[in-house]
């Protein structure tokens, strides 16, 4: 509560230092930027927000790009609840919260994401956290733009920390998965580096590094190799759709829509290629309602939303097991590139995700998203394979 109140109180104070600043904000690239605003409304533009998003997803992903180079087995750590963690995970947060907050008048920075530093605190960590404030700082010094003093370990526990936040209906707050789909990471696959941007609990900015996604359509699985570059950055915000660009720059930004396929039939979709994340015969039972003849394609990560949103999949289902609860960082970023793509995100009931909520989204059973048109028919399917599910196999 005390912590709400001093961010509103925060809030308020920026609307009237964004109002008296506003134009000369605009286009200087070199002065920090603040970006707080009132509200949402279509006539609020996110595109600095964008744009700071953009430089530190990037940032991170040359991290985690370098990490999983040259990835050695001592490098993945298992976490309380099993799932993996490495020594990129934390870097990648390390350095989004860095860049982000060093554009913030101190203590009105706000971010809620996966990670923290709880572990790396211990005598166990202290090696790892070693490695991590390595690989943060090789980063930065290779970044030509960057020219700032090394990080201390102190300093690297402090970003990975500030990700504490509860994230809520009020004021902004940036929401991140400094890699999401760690277990395709780990394996050398498709993962996610995902940065979204709550205002009042809604998402109105987002950005997704997907390092090993293919510039080119993935629509009949990954190719082995292409002359297109691999590396992709999705980006989105509120009203003014979503793009996408090489995460090297060497692809301008191009903007992207869901795919128009009307006819179920002719669809594809994609799904977890953990099917310890989805119940993928529950899928393979709503894909058979819906008379989809192609299999699906299967890929790690929130990847998924961004192929997704330039047409490389036409529906993406995913119902989790029994007992595991969605988190906000695992959805905002993905959730804004698709419905700026003139998709929709819904779940077993056809209702939007709510993100005003805190860390976790409470939903009913399951996340969909397809394009407009075929919402209804994909709920409609959805909801009969649900009612049929064996007792037992419900959620
Ligand atoms: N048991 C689980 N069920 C569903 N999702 C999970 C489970 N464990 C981890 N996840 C999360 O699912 C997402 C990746 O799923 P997928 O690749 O199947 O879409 C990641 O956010 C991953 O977390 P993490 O960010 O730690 O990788
Ligand atoms: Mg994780
Ligand atoms: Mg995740
Ligand atoms: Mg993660």
């Amino acid at each position: 509560m005390l912590k709400q109140a001093l961010h509103q109180s925060h809030y308020l104070h920026q609307q009237d230092w964004s109002a008296i600043t506003s134009r000369a904000r605009i286009g200087i690239a070199s002065r920090k930027v603040w970006s707080w605003r009132p509200v949402v409304s279509m006539a609020t533009s996110y595109h600095e927000d964008v744009v700071l998003a953009t430089r530190a997803v990037r940032l991170a992903s040359r991290l985690c790009q370098s990490v999983q180079r040259g990835l050695l087995k001592q490098e993945t750590q298992t976490k309380a609840d099993k799932s993996p963690v490495t020594v990129a995970d934390y870097g990648s947060q390390a350095l989004v919260s860095w860049s982000l907050a060093r554009e913030y008048p101190s203590g009105s920075f706000s971010m809620v994401a996966e990670e923290d530093s709880e572990d790396l605190r211990t005598e166990e960590g202290a090696p790892v956290l070693e490695r991590i404030t390595q690989l943060v700082n090789e980063t930065i010094a290779s970044d030509a733009t960057l020219d700032v003093a090394p990080l201390s370990k102190e300093d690297v526990l402090e970003a990975i920390d500030r990700g504490n936040s509860e994230g809520g209906s009020n004021g902004r707050h940036w929401v991140l998965d400094p890699i999401d789909g760690t277990r395709g990471f780990v394996r050398g696959d498709q993962y996610a580096i995902a940065l979204g941007l709550l205002d009042n609990g809604k998402v109105v900015a987002g950005v997704l590094g997907c390092p090993n996604l293919p510039m080119e359509s993935i629509a009949n699985g990954v190719p082995a190799s292409s002359n297109e570059p691999v590396g992709c950055l999705f980006s989105a915000s509120l009203g003014a759709g979503a793009t996408v660009e090489s995460l090297d720059g060497s692809v301008k930004p191009k903007p992207v829509h869901v795919s128009s396929v009307e006819d179920t039939t002719a669809a594809t979709f994609c799904e977890s290629y953990e099917s310890a994340h989805s119940m993928q015969d529950l899928t393979a039972n709503i894909a058979g309602v819906l008379g989809v003849k192609a299999p699906p394609v299967r890929i790690d990560s929130q990847a998924k939303y961004g192929a997704m949103a330039r047409g490389d999949a036409v529906i993406y289902l995913r119902f989790p097991h029994k007992g595991y609860r969605e988190k906000i960082w695992d959805h905002a970023a993905g959730a804004i590139v698709i419905t700026e793509a003139g998709g929709e995100v819904f779940d077993a009931a056809g209702e939007p995700l709510d993100f005003s909520r805190g860390r976790w989204l409470d939903l009913e059973t399951g996340i969909i998203a397809t394009n407009k048109k075929l919402k209804p028919v994909v709920l409609s399917a959805v909801q009969k394979c649900l009612k049929e599910q064996k007792p037992s196999a419900k959620h």
